[in-house]
């Protein structure tokens, strides 16, 4: 057959297709309504292992691609049927609220927490989150949530990641287990500069301070420096402010720019960062759900069941709407063996037919699912 000829046979085949895929999910509208009416759950999964088993065996060698085919029918079948039925949901809930309280354009002042000490990247990352904020230094991530969770700051600014050191596991805990979102981030370019009393040399030194993340993002500096000893701190500014304040003459710090004439210290060392391309995103939180008009980024933390396609069917999802996943990341979960939640980020806008639903879906029928917040970046 020419090729002309096969497409056309081809043509006449789609059109078939699309009327009997158009006619399943008609009659899974039907089904919808019956489930609503007798109250009866999207998913069942028993029937789905039936009909791909079904359609397995009928595919003969094609059995993989058939699967894939109707397993991606039937998410497209739940999916709608989700929306028509429109059960309550968490994250709907949560939309719904968010978006209703947010006529406002997005705030310039406030109080505003922050981790750290003065010359914290987190201040640089405030000053362009909040503009005009006024911040108030705290001692922990937690002390930061806390401030906002209690009304003390009306905002709270977190690091969520690092270009080479990965997800802020510690900030990703706190945001899925307090009552807060996120509202804006912003992303930096993170230089570190290695700092110590005036006068010491490199060769003086035997003990680096730092925050962990810092620590981590210079440690080829410290491998090739292996008589130093790197000790952890609470935050960059606070290894400063200490160093200072110790008069330590072995002692240096891994901190930003503004640090050195804040605490009064002398730059041994610039750009110590393995990477030049060593980047932070930083979170902006409320405890107020928020969603300003102009969000087109959601951040979520999902657990899905331990077993093969489990990701496949979130991803899954995803496609069905067309939503761009613009981070994924997997993590152990503390205290269990081989099993993970996955840290997401995705570029959707709300107002696009089937994101709400979707995100419902995925709610309905995760092992767990946290809406973070839905956002824009500065
Ligand atoms: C259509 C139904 O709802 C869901 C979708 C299915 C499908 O598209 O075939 C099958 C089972 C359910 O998970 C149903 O329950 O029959």
């Amino acid at each position: 057959m020419e090729l002309s000829d096969i497409r056309k046979a081809l043509d006449t085949l789609d059109d078939q297709l699309l009327d009997l895929f158009l006619k399943r999910m008609g009659l899974c509208e039907e089904v919808a309504a019956y489930k609503k009416a007798n109250n009866i759950p999207i998913l069942n999964r028993g029937r789905e292992r039936e009909i791909l088993a079904d359609v397995m065996t009928k595919a003969g060698h094609l059995e993989r691609e058939a699967y894939h085919l109707f397993a991606t029918m039937m998410e497209l079948s739940r999916s709608r049927q989700a929306e028509l039925i429109g059960a309550p949901t968490r994250v709907g809930q949560f939309i719904e609220t968010a978006r209703a309280d947010a006529t406002l354009a997005f705030p310039q002042t406030g109080l505003v927490a922050c981790q750290g000490l003065e010359g914290a990247n987190t201040q640089e990352a405030c000053d362009k989150l909040i503009p005009r904020g006024t911040i108030m230094y705290m001692k922990s991530f937690d002390a930061v949530v806390s401030a906002v969770e209690f009304g003390l700051c009306e905002f709270g600014v977190l690091p969520i990641e690092n270009s080479s050191h990965g997800s802020v596991r510690a900030v990703y805990d706190l945001l899925q287990n307090r009552p807060v979102s996120i509202i804006r981030t912003t992303r930096l370019c993170i230089r570190h500069e290695l700092m110590a009393l005036a006068g010491v040399k490199l060769e003086d030194v035997t003990e680096i301070h730092s925050h962990p993340q810092a620590l981590g993002q210079c440690a080829q500096f410290l491998e090739k420096n292996p008589q130093i000893t790197a000790v952890p701190a609470g935050n960059t500014s606070m290894a400063a402010k200490e160093l200072a304040e110790s008069g330590g003459r072995h002692r240096a710090c891994i901190s930003s720019h503004p640090c050195a004439a804040l605490y009064g210290l002398e730059v041994i060392g610039t750009d110590i960062q393995d990477s030049d391309n060593n980047y932070t995103r930083f979170v902006c939180i409320t405890k107020k759900p928020t969603i300003y008009p102009g969000a087109n980024r959601m951040s979520l933390v999902i657990a899905c069941d331990n077993k093969p396609g489990a990701l496949y069917e979130i991803l899954a999802k995803f496609s069905a709407v067309g939503v761009n996943m613009t981070k994924l990341e997997s993590c152990a979960v503390t205290g269990r063996n081989f099993e993970f939640v996955f840290f997401l980020e995705v570029e959707a806008d709300l107002n696009r037919r089937g994101v709400i639903p979707m995100l419902e879906e995925l709610e309905r029928t995760c092992q767990s699912f946290h809406f973070l917040g839905a956002y824009g970046e500065v």
